[in-house]
C-alpha cells in the first residue's frame, strides 16, 4: 500500500529525509515513532499526497500521491498540525468531513461525540475549542473517515486519560476492519498496546527499524543478573547492584548461569531502539 525507496525531502537547504525505504502493507495499525524533528509529520504529509518529494520513489496505492485525487480521495491525515478555520463550528468540520469522506462512517461519528462527552461543543467555533477538544475533532474525522489509509499525527496531544483510552479503544476495533493506520506517536508505552508494527525513524532521516509487533517481542529478552557486555544488547542499566539488559534472543546462550530472562516489554524494547536511533 505504502512504498517507498530512497525517499528525500529537503526544505530549502535542510535535508529532513534522506533515503526512506518503507514499505507498509495494507491492513494493521503501524506506529510511526522518531525523536523529535526526525521528520514524521513530514512522512506522513508526503504519503497524504500534501508536499512533494524532492527525490526517490513513494507510491501509495500505486500511484504518486502528490496533489492526485485519485490518491487523495483515499488517505484521511489528521492529527496535531491538521487545523481548521477558527470560526468553523465543530458540527460544521464534522459536515464538512462527511462530504469529503464518501465512506464517512455518521453512527460512528456520533458514538465518539457521546463517548469524548462533545455534545455541549458541537456549536462552539474551532478557535475557542481547547487543545483537547481540537484534537478530539481530529480524532473523530480521522476516524470516522472510513479512509482505507488513516495517518493520524499525534492525535492524542492534549487529550486527558478517559480520552486517550476512547480513542485507543476506538482504534483498536477497527483493528480488523481491512482498513490501514499510521499514527506517528511519542507515546510509546499507551500506543505499543495497540501496534501491529513499528517504524522507527532515526535521526539521519532513514528508516532504522521495521518490526511487526511478533518480530519485536520474539527479538529480545529481559536480562538480569550480570550480563555480558556483546553486540546488540540495548538498555543496560544498574541498580542495587544488579543489573539490567535487553538481550538478543540469539545471545540468550552465552548467558552465564546466574542470570535470569523473562518476556521483555515491547515498549521497553522500542525505547531502547529509539534511544540507538
Ligand atoms: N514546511 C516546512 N518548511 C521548512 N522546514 C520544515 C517544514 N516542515 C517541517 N520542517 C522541518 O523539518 C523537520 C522535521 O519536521 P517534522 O515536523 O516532520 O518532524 P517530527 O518528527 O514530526 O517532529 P515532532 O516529533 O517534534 O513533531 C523540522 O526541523 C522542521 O523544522
Amino acid at each position: 500500500m505504502i512504498h517507498t525507496r530512497q525517499l528525500t525531502k529537503k526544505f530549502s537547504n535542510r535535508t529532513v529525509l534522506n533515503g526512506v525505504d518503507l514499505d507498509i502493507a495494507q491492513g494493521g495499525i503501524h506506529g510511526l515513532v522518531g525523536r523529535n524533528g526526525v521528520g514524521k509529520s513530514t512522512l506522513l504529509s508526503l504519503i497524504a499526497g500534501q508536499l512533494k518529494p524532492t527525490s526517490g520513489e513513494l507510491t501509495v496505492f500505486g500511484e504518486k500521491p502528490f496533489d492526485r485525487a485519485s490518491v487523495m480521495d483515499r488517505v484521511a491525515l489528521t492529527g496535531v498540525d491538521v487545523t481548521y478555520p477558527s470560526r468553523w463550528r465543530m458540527r460544521d468540520i464534522l459536515t464538512a468531513a462527511s462530504l469529503r469522506y464518501p465512506g464517512w462512517d455518521e453512527v460512528g461519528a456520533e458514538q465518539l461525540i457521546t463517548d469524548f462527552a462533545l455534545e455541549d461543543s458541537l456549536h462552539t467555533g474551532y478557535g475557542t475549542l481547547s487543545r483537547g477538544q481540537r484534537a478530539m475533532v481530529g480524532i473523530i474525522v480521522g476516524l470516522a473517515s472510513s479512509a482505507e489509509l488513516t495517518l493520524l499525527d499525534e492525535p492524542y496531544v492534549g487529550l486527558d486519560t478517559h480520552n486517550r483510552d476512547v480513542f485507543y479503544r476506538h482504534l483498536l476495533a477497527m483493528r480488523d476492519s481491512h482498513r490501514t493506520f499510521v499514527v506517528a506517536t511519542h507515546h510509546i508505552h499507551e500506543s505499543s498496546k495497540v501496534l501491529d508494527s513499528v517504524i522507527i525513524l532515526g535521526r539521519d532521516g532513514t528508516v532504522k527499524y521495521q518490526y511487526t509487533a511478533d518480530e519485536l517481542s520474539d527479538s529480545y529478552v529481559l536480562a538480569t543478573g550480570v550480563v555480558p557486555e556483546a553486540p546488540g544488547v540495548l538498555a543496560r542499566q544498574e541498580s542495587h547492584g544488579t543489573e539490567r539488559a535487553l538481550v538478543p534472543r540469539g545471545l540468550i546462550e552465552n548467558l552465564g548461569p546466574g542470570v535470569r530472562t523473562e518476556t521483555a516489554d515491547m515498549s521497553r524494547v522500542i525505547e531502547a531502539l529509539l534511544e540507538e536511533s
